[in-house]
């Protein structure tokens, strides 16, 4: 049984709530009580509470698998919880699929987008909405889209097929997909993984601007300084269970550390010490065709052996199209790119760059990192399977392989692991991300490139990363880390390139002045 009422209160008793930061005394729009869910005998909540009040932003914090997103999942219909009760502005409700969620103005934007890429962002719109007529119901979606997009102050053309978008317009397609099906509470699964801090700062400001109108927004994070940045509230999650919920003039970012991982963690730069001969050289590499990263255009640079060198830059600046290239998923049109001891790359496939002893983080993990449906231990061993390191591949040596995949496990601390048949699918977002790190690191590799290995990570685990992109430089690896995150950038880098407009436009010796990188970055823009 459903009951119903999504009122939001007054925008009067909202604003003031705002205004005299009391969030946590505006009436409830979402009451989690006792929540259990279990996956086998596995228990992924475990007697969860949690209220989220009408007009607040509220972030959701935890560390890799700890349970947040099963948590939203729950609320937005796509679990059916083991016990437990969920209410909505005071009233139970059983949300028993997503269609009641939907019903009842709950929305939520997954970690990976549910987009058809040929289909304009007005289509995409429409498959949430669509009922009826389809020109009329298309002609009133249009000005339904337009008024709330405006209002918002999201730009963006309909018209446009999502594929061609940029993944904060896809971001913008699948909010407003919620928004137009009239939703009140409003879900974003690690929203800003993917998006610049400018990217981040304009979506936040239009949050405020829902929250301010009397919905309320959760938002799922690993990012400490946005959660005490943005958010009303702060709720900490681990290994299941509920830990605080808090104000974030209460807190500080060390103390919030130690509530999501139970530790205190502080990374330090740790310079190399034994930097070497050139190991890879790009000389007026060019790049123009395919894909919806900017050009790159005459990019030269030099990495050393023993020595990591990082790209900053403002995301969407030929980055992820230097990543292609650097890991063979591109070829260059243009210029050379020599790697010592072998001479030019002209064209290598991943499976020849990994011989040559490479290992590759991609930034998109969904796409090339993993693959879903494949087991944890089919996705940790294929490539070693390849090499011929389980015996002939028409022969394997599964206990081996077994034996291996276990012990990377172990050692790269994959949590949520309860059979290696399991499919890598199942794993939340940061434990995927350690079973390719798991894969990628475990063979020792000469050179690392590694597109924003962090993402998705949580404090502990960001540092672990962190830790074997040092042990790889200092076993004489080459490392060249490309990221957006210039925090990590200055903390990571022996040297630093800045790419703007698809070019290394700086370059600095670490440690380096903030500042100037920041100049560097924005000059080009
Ligand atoms: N459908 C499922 N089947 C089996 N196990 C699952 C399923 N969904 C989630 N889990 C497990 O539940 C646990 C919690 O996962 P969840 O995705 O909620 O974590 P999270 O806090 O969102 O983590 P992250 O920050 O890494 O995304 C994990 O161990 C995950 O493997």
């Amino acid at each position: 049984m459903t009951s119903l009422s999504t009122t939001a209160a007054p925008i009067s008793e909202q604003a003031s709530c705002a205004a005299t930061g009391l969030a946590a005394l505006a009436p409830r729009a979402l009451q989690l009580t006792n929540i259990v869910k279990s996956f086998g005998d596995y228990v992924a909540l475990d007697d969860v509470s949690f209220d989220l009040r009408r007009g607040e932003v509220h972030a959701l914090l935890g560390e890799n698998g700890a349970g947040k997103s099963t948590l939203m999942n729950v609320v937005a219909g796509l679990y059916t919880s083991d016990s437990g009760t969920v209410a909505l502005n005071g009233s139970p409700v059983i949300i028993d699929n997503p269609s009641v969620a939907h019903r009842l103005g709950i929305g939520m934007v997954h970690q990976h987008y549910r987009l058809v890429d040929t289909f304009t962002a007005l289509e995409n719109i429409q498959l949430e909405n669509g009922h009826g007529n389809y020109r009329r119901s298309m002609a009133k979606l249009r000005d339904r889209t337009t008024e709330i997009a405006e209002r918002i102050g999201f730009g963006i053309d309909l018209d446009r097929p999502v594929g061609e978008m940029s993944i904060s317009e896809q971001q913008r397609v699948e909010i407003l997909k919620i928004l137009t099906a009239d939703a009140r509470i409003i879900i974003l699964d690690e929203p800003t993984a993917v998006l610049t801090d400018a990217e981040a700062d304009r979506l936040f400001t239009a949050m405020a601007g829902l929250a301010a109108e009397g919905n309320s927004v959760v938002f799922v994070t690993h990012k400490l300084r946005e959660a005490l940045t943005y958010a009303d509230r702060i709720t900490v999650m681990r290994a299941g269970k509920m830990v605080r919920t808090v104000a974030p003039n209460d807190i500080d970012t060390t103390q919030l550390t130690s509530m999501i991982v139970g530790e205190t963690i502080v990374e330090r730069r740790y310079p190399s010490s034994n930097i070497g001969d050139p190991k890879i050289v790009l000389k007026g590499v060019s790049q123009a065709g395919g894909g919806d990263d900017a050009p790159i255009s005459d990019v030269n640079f030099t990495v050393r052996e023993g020595e990591i060198y990082g790209i900053a830059g403002v995301g969407g600046n030929g980055q992820s199209r230097l990543a292609a290239l650097l890991t063979g998923l591109m070829r260059h049109d243009q210029g050379r790119i020599l790697l010592a001891g072998h001479g030019a790359l002209d064209g290598e496939t991943p499976l020849a760059l990994r011989e040559l002893g490479f290992a590759c983080i991609h930034s998109d993990r969904a796409h090339y990192g993993l693959a879903n449906d494949l087991t944890i231990m089919e996705n940790f061993s294929v490539s070693a399977v390849l090499a011929g390191d389980f015996g002939s591949p028409f022969k394997i040596d599964k206990r081996r392989m077994r034996a291996s995949t276990q012990e990377a496990v172990k050692a790269f601390d994959v949590r949520g692991v309860r059979a290696l048949h399991q499919k890598a699918g199942l794993l939340s977002g940061g434990n995927a991300q350690k079973l390719v790190l798991a894969r990628e690191f475990s063979r020792a590799p000469s050179i690392v490139i590694a597109h924003s290995p962090c993402r998705g990570l949580d404090v502990r685990a960001a540092a672990a990363v962190h830790e074997h992109l040092h042990d790889a430089r200092d076993r004489g690896g080459t490392v060249i880390l490309i990221s957006e995150d210039l925090d990590e950038i200055l903390l990571m880098s022996d040297r630093i390139g800045v790419m703007s407009r698809g070019a290394i436009v700086a370059e600095f010796d670490a440690p380096a002045d903030r500042n100037a990188i920041g100049k560097a970055m924005t000059g080009h823009a």
